[in-house]
């Protein structure tokens, strides 16, 4: 067991673990990576029954602890759960090696060639929720693109976890790839987050998934750049143009196909002149789901409870939404700009003028034209995999997988030149 009370002391020794490893592993040809990779599946899919116990495990506290039902899906582990991650893990080898690739290349007039080309990051530290499947995507992802990584999972799934990091990481060192490519925390204890946060120059990239508490603490305490994966305040715009019946359908799959994932409508936002506000808001109520409605709602439909203004900033992840009467595209612009988390914001319309204007003016990391937010993921988009949807603004939004995890370098090729 690690010295909890030397957090710091303990994610620098495995941030210059990591270092060596991250090395070693940068140059190594896709071959060698997809291997390790492929090995690293075959382990997990042998260690069903040690994944399935220490899983049991975790299912058992977070019983004890009457965990919400949509955290105790999301821990829960079976065997055709266990098969998919050891799924997931053999796509990761198949896609293409981002890393060595050509990205730019020009000849100057001196005959200097230069060349931009995919490199790794370096060493990932990633924090994310109790999801035990986002150890291995996150590992096998890290390990692809080149990088190494330490991982802190979710404090109820550490059993779940160690389960699969270990299979995981047995796989590797039998394909000849350093174990330390991919370390775990080995401590439940949060002061371990905030030595990684704070890992200057050891971590090279810190990607935290999660919500608001998490949000904070990065904000407050991150040294090392920060590539965010955070909560989706996510909205849908109904324009006065749509067309009623997709409106409909797109309402319902943004909220309710899964309540509990980052890319869920919880904000829904109608056009005083569409045509049906009423029968909209029940496409809602009639799923299932509770709303809260801004006063100009209430008016039209009267059942709709009262939202408090806090409502306008909450990520629900439940069957709850809070719907609001906007002006046009104008008022949608104005709410989403002040209360959007540049996860994932969509427009349904049939006018083309509107919904260009809203896919240029609203600055999220996803916008969509007439389609769920439920597409917010790295698979729907083609990518193979995912590490989640980063929310931020800078080096990679929205899915996040291998390119997203390179940096560039430019290399320069010369036969003497000087600038004189
Ligand atoms: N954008 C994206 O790709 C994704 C975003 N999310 C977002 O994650 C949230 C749901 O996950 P949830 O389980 O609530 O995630 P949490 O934010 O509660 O936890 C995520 C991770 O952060 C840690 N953490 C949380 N608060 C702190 C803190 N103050 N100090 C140190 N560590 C902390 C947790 O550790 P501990 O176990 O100790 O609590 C856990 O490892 C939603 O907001 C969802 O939108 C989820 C997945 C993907
Ligand atoms: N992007 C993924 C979900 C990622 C996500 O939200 O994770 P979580 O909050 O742990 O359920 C999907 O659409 O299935």
């Amino acid at each position: 067991m690690a010295d909890i009370d030397s957090p710091f002391e303990m994610i620098a020794a495995m941030a210059a673990r990591a270092r060596r490893a991250s090395s070693a592993l940068a140059h190594q040809p896709t071959s060698a990576k997809a291997n390790g990779l492929r090995a690293a599946a075959e382990a997990v899919r042998a260690d069903l029954a040690g994944i399935l116990l220490a899983n049991s495990e975790d299912m058992a506290r977070a019983e004890a602890n009457d965990l919400s039902g949509a955290m105790q899906d999301r821990l829960r582990l079976d065997a055709r759960r266990v098969e998919a991650i050891a799924d997931a893990i053999k796509a990761v080898a198949a896609l293409p090696d981002p890393v060595g690739e050509v990205i730019d290349t020009r000849t100057r007039p001196n005959g200097l060639e230069l060349t931009r080309v995919r490199v790794p990051l370096g060493v990932l530290g990633i924090i994310y929720e109790s999801r035990p499947n986002v150890t291995a995507d996150a590992a096998a992802l890290a390990v692809m693109s080149g990088n190494a990584a330490i991982l802190r999972g979710g404090s109820e799934a550490a059993h779940s976890n160690r389960a699969i990091h270990a299979a995981f990481t047995n796989g590797l060192t039998e394909a000849g790839l350093p174990t330390d490519v991919v370390q775990l925390v080995s401590t439940t204890d949060r002061a371990a987050v905030g030595a990684m946060l704070a890992a200057e120059g050891a971590i090279d990239l810190i990607i935290p998934r999660g919500g608001k508490s998490l949000v904070a603490r990065v904000k407050a305490e991150a040294r090392v750049p920060v590539l965010a994966h955070l909560d989706g305040i996510n909205h849908v715009y109904v324009d006065g143009s749509a067309d009623e019946n997709m409106a409909g359908r797109i309402v319902r799959d943004a909220k309710l196909r899964r309540t509990g994932i980052c890319g869920a409508m919880e904000t829904l936002l109608i056009d005083r002149s569409y045509r049906d506000v009423a029968g909209l808001v029940r496409v809602l109520s009639g799923g299932g789901c509770e709303v809260r409605g801004d006063g100009r709602i209430r008016t039209l439909v009267p059942e709709v409870a009262a939202a408090a203004p806090e409502d306008w900033d909450t990520e629900y992840l439940d069957a709850i939404a809070s719907v609001a009467l906007v002006d046009g595209l104008d008022g949608a612009l104005a709410h989403i700009g002040a209360h959007s988390s540049g996860h994932t914001d969509a427009i349904v319309a049939e006018d083309q003028d509107v919904a260009e204007r809203f896919l240029a003016q609203v600055d999220s990391a996803i916008v969509l034209w007439n389609a769920s937010t439920q597409f917010a993921d790295g698979g729907e988009f083609g990518l193979g995999a995912e590490i989640g949807i980063a929310t931020g603004r800078l080096h990679a939004r929205g899915p996040v997988a291998l390119e997203g995890l390179t940096t560039y370098k430019w290399v320069g090729r010369g036969s003497g030149q000087i600038r004189g």
